[in-house]
């Protein structure tokens, strides 16, 4: 087992990284406010690992709140079935809210553990990999409104993230693509040999190889855990981490939640980003190339949807969370392994981006 420190003084944790965790009440049980747990899971988890946590749990008071699966149940009548649970069982506030699933239950659990009571404990295990590399760690919690990705919750940090590597045995292929998105996301936005690293690696992940997956785990929730550590609440470093994100939400806004993964969206969103790098020069076509090429690697889309226009695009964009007196900023890469958040760029720059057909560049690409 690996441990790694999320350093936020009093409000600092442990992240624990190995096989078999799941099983190891030392990693759980001394993160407990007291004898009252609430596991909140979901319908495709609970039968895969809920009875194992129970185990580990054993002698304490459990209560499972298993919520229907999906983003597009990521607001907020799911949220009350949180707080149904609760109340019904009677949970106090001595209470420890235990998000057992991926990003949806964490931030959703996350969420109920901020606002119940004014706030419980709550402890993270991620079981798909983008929560294991992402979600779990640095406290953002909350839902989607229809009319924006995330737009309600709060920052609110865990006591303890355990990650269960074993668990990424179950997850479908397409879930573990969606995981290497944010994975890639690292290597480009600050650690250029993360990304030489990810390019002899990739077929080893996509085949599940554990200590392959071990050491993209540690390394992703390093550089998070250094981000969120220097700038909890994104007021300057943390927003780099939204590299693709805002392309990406509007992707996911406009599709209907669901219809694209959040990794799936945050791919084709960063080929966006990694082409207005380009176009404002601080990327050449090679390393632009080269960030598409490793993305298309992890079995990702690289290409955006060809329903919607730049301005379905510029519409969900105008209320990213970046957005500041009306201006909107973006992350993009004066190289690899180093981002910027700004609005200092042309409105061309973006307009072009927007227009560009990905289609026939990834054609190019190939040839
Ligand atoms: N808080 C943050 O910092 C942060 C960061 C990145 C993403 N997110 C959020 O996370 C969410 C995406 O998370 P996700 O990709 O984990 O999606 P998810 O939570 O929807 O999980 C993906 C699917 O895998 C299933 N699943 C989970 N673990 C499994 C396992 N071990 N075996 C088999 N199936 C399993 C889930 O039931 C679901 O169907 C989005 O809502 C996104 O906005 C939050
Ligand atoms: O932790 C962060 O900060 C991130 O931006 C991580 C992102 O991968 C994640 O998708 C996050 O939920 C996006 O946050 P938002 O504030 O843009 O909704
Ligand atoms: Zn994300």
């Amino acid at each position: 087992m690996q441990t790694l420190q999320v350093d936020l003084g009093e409000r600092s944790y442990p992240i624990y990284i190995g096989a078999g965790l799941l099983d190891r009440a030392e990693c759980i049980v001394p993160h407990l406010a007291g004898r009252q747990v609430a596991v909140v899971t979901n319908e495709t988890v609970a039968p895969l690992y809920l009875k194992r946590l129970s185990q580990t749990l054993a002698g304490h008071e459990l209560t499972p709140i298993v919520l229907p699966d999906g983003e597009v149940f990521k607001h907020w009548e799911t949220l009350q079935k949180v707080f149904d649970g609760l109340l019904e069982a009677r949970h106090d506030r001595r209470t420890t809210l235990i998000a057992l699933g991926g990003g949806v239950v964490g931030d959703m659990a996350g969420f109920a553990a901020a606002c119940y009571q004014r706030g419980v404990d709550f402890i993270q295990i991620p079981t798909t990999l983008l929560s294991q590399v992402d979600s779990s760690v640095g406290g953002k919690t909350g839902i989607n409104h229809p009319l924006g990705k995330n737009m309600i919750g709060a920052f609110y940090q865990p006591k303890a993230v355990v990650i269960d590597t074993a668990t990424l045995a179950t997850l479908p292929e397409r879930e573990l693509s969606a995981g290497l998105a944010e994975v890639i996301k690292y290597g480009l936005i600050c650690d250029e040999s993360f990304l030489g690293w990810l390019e002899t690696h990739m077929a080893a992940l996509r085949a599940l190889d554990a200590a392959a997956l071990t050491e993209a785990i540690a390394r992703s929730c390093a550089a998070k855990a250094r981000v969120v550590g220097v700038d909890e609440r994104e007021s300057g470093v943390r927003a780099t981490l939204n590299l693709g994100h805002t392309f990406g939400h509007a992707i996911e806004t406009h599709m209907g939640y669901g219809a694209w993964l959040h990794g799936e969206a945050v791919a084709a969103g960063s080929v966006m980003a990694l082409e207005m790098s380009r176009r404002l020069g601080w990327l050449g076509e090679a390393e632009r190339d080269r960030g598409i090429r490793l993305l298309q690697h992890a079995g990702l889309p690289v290409v955006p949807p060809a329903q919607m226009s730049a301005d379905d695009f510029l519409g969900h964009m105008a209320v990213d969370k970046k957005v500041l007196g009306g201006r909107l900023r973006l992350v993009l890469l004066r190289r690899l392994g180093e981002a910027v958040v700004t609005g200092d760029f042309p409105h061309e720059a973006l307009q072009a981006t927007l227009d560009t057909d990905y289609r026939t560049l990834m054609e190019q690409i190939s040839h």
